[in-house]
């Protein structure tokens, strides 16, 4: 069966994961398109020969489209996939799932209501084959039972549009995903540190800012975010255990040794950085809906990063520590 597949926003990674569709993935391809600008909609649906639809709501509604992925902006996401869950349409969301605990509750409810698991959420950490080896290192037991984990997510520059709060909803979102996953286990308070910041940032933005979380079995997990670090994007985990330590490997790039200097490129976007992992990542959601069933993170991990996010937001503003009100996960997302 081949996936008759909507994309709404065709912005960056919109159009991105249209040319993946198109040119890397199999089994699926894209019929439709649909963007605030409509003018980008009708020039990408032109090139991949779809159909540009004037609103998102008329495209989820249109008989062809089987499923339905959403990479438009992210407060516009929870009114997208509730609209797909209404449907009954298999939904790919670009992370986060939703900039609110309470937006990604709505969605949570309305997929249990549908009665089955609909939604992936874009959390690309986990399809990236570096990250599987750290988890498998963990899972496996090779460095012995995880004390500490500590990250690192820097990006070259950030938009003025950018404002302190999307540190953690829009950047650490990646890596609250990443450490739930990794540990297999929540985290249960939150501290945000607040160093010194870079002049060369828009005059509001907090940058950089660093964010100390707790397990539920004691583990410290701190996320240096540094959204405009000038020399590229740089993605780093390291685990440490009771045993033994892992680590991320940098990018593999060339290295050059010329006039008594060893040097190797810094990749400079997420593109570059993660374009095998999007790959796989749109691959196995294709798979997934071709054999009508769900993989990869869950509407529930999506709310469960919401809340974490919501907690890390507070402790921005409060200075202190705030502990994190996860719910128990209802056994419909076991
Ligand atoms: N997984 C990742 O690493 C990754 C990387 C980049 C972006 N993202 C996520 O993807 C989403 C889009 O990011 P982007 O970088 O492509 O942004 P972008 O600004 O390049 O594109 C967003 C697009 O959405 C459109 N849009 C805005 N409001 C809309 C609405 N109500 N209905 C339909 N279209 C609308 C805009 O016109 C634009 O074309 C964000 O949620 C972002 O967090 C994820
Ligand atoms: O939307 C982007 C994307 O998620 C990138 O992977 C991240 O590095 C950026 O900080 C974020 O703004």
């Amino acid at each position: 069966m081949t996936v008759n597949i909507g994309v709404i926003g065709t912005g960056s990674i919109g159009s991105d994961h249209i040319r993946r569709i198109g040119e890397k993935c199999r089994g699926g391809r894209v019929v439709a398109v649909s963007d605030l600008d409509q003018e980008r909609a009708a020039a990408i649906a032109a090139r991949v020969d779809a159909k540009a639809f004037p609103s998102g709501a008329e495209l989820i509604a249109n008989a062809e489209v089987d499923a339905v992925l959403v990479a438009s902006l992210a407060p516009t996401h929870a009114e997208y996939v509730l609209g797909c869950l209404a449907a009954g349409k298999p939904v790919f969301s670009e992370k986060p799932l939703a900039t609110t605990a309470a937006d990604c509750e709505r969605v949570v409810a309305a997929e249990q209501a549908a009665g089955r698991r609909l939604v992936q959420v874009g959390f690309m950490r986990r399809f990236d084959s570096d990250y599987r080896q750290l988890k498998a290192a963990l899972d496996g037991g090779e460095i012995g039972d995880p004390l500490m984990i500590h990250c690192v997510h820097r990006n070259p520059f950030a938009v003025e549009s950018y404002h302190s709060e999307m540190a953690t909803t829009d950047t650490a979102i990646h890596e609250i995903d990443a450490i739930r996953w990794l540990l297999d286990e929540e985290l249960t308070s939150v501290q945000v540190l607040t160093p010194r910041k870079t002049s060369r940032r828009h005059a509001h933005l907090q940058d950089p800012q660093i964010m100390l979380y707790a397990s539920d079995s004691g583990v410290r997990a701190d996320v240096e975010v540094f959204v405009n670090c000038q020399y590229g994007y740089d993605i780093q985990c390291e685990a440490v255990g009771e045993t033994g330590t892992a680590r991320l490997p940098d990018p593999a790039r060339l290295s050059v040794r010329s006039q008594a200097r060893e040097t190797r490129a810094v990749p400079q976007t997420w593109q570059e950085r993660f374009t095998t992992a999007f790959d796989v990542e749109i691959q196995e959601w294709i798979d997934a809906v071709a054999e009508d069933r769900t993989s990869g993170p869950s509407a529930w991990d999506g709310y469960a990063a919401a809340v974490i996010a919501d907690a890390t937001v507070k402790a921005l503003h409060s200075g202190g520590i705030e502990s994190i009100p996860m719910p128990a996960r209802p056994g419909f997302y076991d």
